[in-house]
């Protein structure tokens, strides 16, 4: 059955259920707390029940530790806010920290504690790398200008930020413009490039040959549209860097007075497309900043190696630093302080993100289309096809799903748990028997799981009813866990008050000791597996304006 939904899907994820034993209908988060405000604004979303299980304001603080059932199985405790939070330095650093995904940004940096260089010792910095740090402009440049597309690519998503304009100097700010402008293609992006006054170097003209190669179009300043507001969605400023002097010569002063006058669209409440300066806004004094405040105004600065001393005068709201490449004697030397660059990542977020109207958060879905010809048969056919597809898309814990329980009193809870197994006979998890989720399980065996796969925009809920799984299968599975994960399993008393974080730590140590000869750790009672036998399946594909597909699969 198709239904093309033209609602909005609710993103944070929300919980319901009749007061009946019926299973829950929308699901899914690890937000938690059910609130009985009939007055939550939420309220009016479910038709069915006032209980919800997101909430802004806690009804339940917990005085102490509570050992959690999350996929982390970190301890954790309730914040003032109501959000649960990870308790330990370490599980806070691992909640911030980034892979190579989108978490990357939200690195916060206090401003006051990162240096910033004047025109001479940028210059300097530039000299030894490129002297007795066996340096190569090139590399530098490329490393530069990959940086400054991939801080473009964490905050502009090419969905809705398509069109770009690189704006390119006759210097290497001008070079990092076009590295920015190529790997801008690569990502999705549809550059243009106006580079006015090219610089007769090999690498230059290098550069401009690759990105010709990638039929990218150049424009000339004549050629470009005097109202830059209508053709483009980002202007990529890379006309000088930290070795402009004076005032703007000609062309630049007419493009850099092209950029400031987009400020008056704002001021109109015209869409005008954002700014983004490479390591100086183009025009400003390289240490005293916009000077006469009549100057560029970006929305994004990407400072290189190390922020110039103008940039203290930015005030835009996305301030990033690339160009990863410094090393430590250069660090010693200048005694730099610069933020850590987040697993992979060749951009850092310098500051706090900008305050996000929550209301204005939207993606735009560019996916293909599911199309009912294509679609398996048999549902879990079609669910080990996207399972797959989210493991070939390297996605972090692709069997993460949120699991959606219903206690006697017909109150919904979920959280994340970590599917293990998938067979005709349904989806394998294993949990701690004594957990709320278990005792919620043996009152109600309705339950429901959501599967969510960002990147690829699908969902998949799959409802149904729930047993344990033998005890033959929980005991083979536990024997194959990390033995770690074992005495874990043995030590956390789920869904309990513990006094402390050290009690559990200790109670481990001393099983570690016990079962240091290598011995076999015994699966304890109260640990095995449950089995999810699905009876409906709902396959969502994210589609352009909200236009989603959906196919509904029933497993009877
Ligand atoms: N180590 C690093 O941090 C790296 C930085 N990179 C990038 O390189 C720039 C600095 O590059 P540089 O070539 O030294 O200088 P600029 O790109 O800023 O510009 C120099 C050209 O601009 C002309 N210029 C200067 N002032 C004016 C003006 N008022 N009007 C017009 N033209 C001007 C200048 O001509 P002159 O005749 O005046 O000398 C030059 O032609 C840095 O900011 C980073 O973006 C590397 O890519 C990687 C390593
Ligand atoms: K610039």
């Amino acid at each position: 059955m198709w239904n093309l939904a033209r609602k909005s899907r609710i993103m944070t994820c929300l919980s319901t259920a009749h007061h009946s034993s019926l299973p829950p209908i929308f699901n899914a988060s690890n937000l938690r707390n059910p609130s009985r405000s009939p007055r939550s604004p939420l309220s009016k979303l479910s038709p069915f029940s006032p209980y919800l299980s997101l909430s802004l304001s806690p009804s339940l603080v917990l005085p102490s530790y509570l050992t959690t059932n999350s996929t982390a199985n970190k301890s954790t405790r309730l914040s003032a806010q109501g959000f649960l939070l990870p308790s330990s330095s370490l599980a806070i650093r691992s909640f911030c920290s980034k892979g190579s995904g989108r978490m990357g940004d939200r690195v916060i940096q206090n401003p006051d504690s990162i240096s910033y260089l004047g025109q001479r010792e940028a210059a300097e910095i530039d000299e030894l790398l490129m002297g007795p740090l066996g340096f190569s402009v090139d590399q530098l440049m490329e490393l530069a200008g990959f940086s400054v597309a991939t801080s473009i690519a964490e905050v502009y998503k090419a969905g809705e930020y398509n069109r770009v304009l690189a704006i390119c100097g006759p210097g290497n700010n001008g070079g990092d413009g076009l590295v920015a402008a190529r790997h801008l293609h690569h990502f999705g992006y549809k550059p243009v490039v106006c580079y006015p006054k090219r610089t007769p170097k090999p690498l230059y003209s290098g550069l401009v040959t690759q990105i010709e190669s990638l039929s990218i179009p150049f424009l000339s300043v004549e050629d470009l549209p005097s109202d830059l507001s209508k053709d483009f969605d980002i202007l990529v400023d890379a006309m000088f860097g930290f070795s402009f002097h004076g005032t703007p010569r000609p062309p630049f002063d007419d493009l850099i007075q092209r950029l400031v006058s987009l400020r008056h669209y704002d001021q109109a409440h015209q869409k005008s497309p954002v700014i983004v300066s490479v390591d100086i806004p183009s025009g400003w004094h390289v240490e005293e900043g916009d000077m006469g405040g009549e100057g560029i105004k970006p929305d994004m600065l990407v400072s290189l190696t190390a922020p110039k001393l103008c940039a203290k005068k930015f005030c835009g709201p996305h301030h990033f630093l690339g160009g990863r490449f410094v090393p430590p004697s250069i660090v010693d030397k200048y005694n730099l302080r610069l933020p850590p660059y987040p697993g992979t990542a060749m951009c850092v977020r310098i500051g706090k993100p900008p305050k996000i109207d929550i209301s204005a958060l939207r993606e735009n879905y560019i996916s293909p289309e599911l199309l009912e010809e294509r679609v398996e048969a048999d549902p879990i056919h079609q669910f080990r096809k996207w399972f797959d597809d989210a493991v070939a898309a390297g996605l972090k814990e692709p069997n993460a799903m949120a699991l959606s329980t219903v206690g006697k009193q017909g109150k919904p809870s979920s959280r994340m748990v970590l599917l293990k197994g998938i067979d005709k006979d349904g989806f394998v998890w294993y949990t701690n028997y004594e957990s709320r989720k278990a005792r919620e399980l043996s009152d109600n065996s309705h339950a429901s799981l959501l599967f969510y796969w960002e990147g690829l925009n699908r969902q998949v809920r799959v409802e149904g009813s729930v047993q344990k799984v033998s005890d033959e299968e929980s005991e083979q599975y536990f024997h194959s866990r990390p033995r770690g994960s074992q005495l874990g399993a043995i030590v956390s008393k789920q869904s309990t008050v513990v006094p402390g974080r050290h009690v559990l730590h200790q109670q481990y140590k001393e099983l570690e000791e016990k079962f240091s000869d290598g011995s076999m750790i015994p699966k304890p009672k109260h640990w095995g597996g449950y089995r999810l036998q699905p009876e409906l399946f709902e396959f969502w594909q994210g589609q352009q304006s909200r236009l989603h597909d959906r196919w509904f699969s029933s497993h009877l």
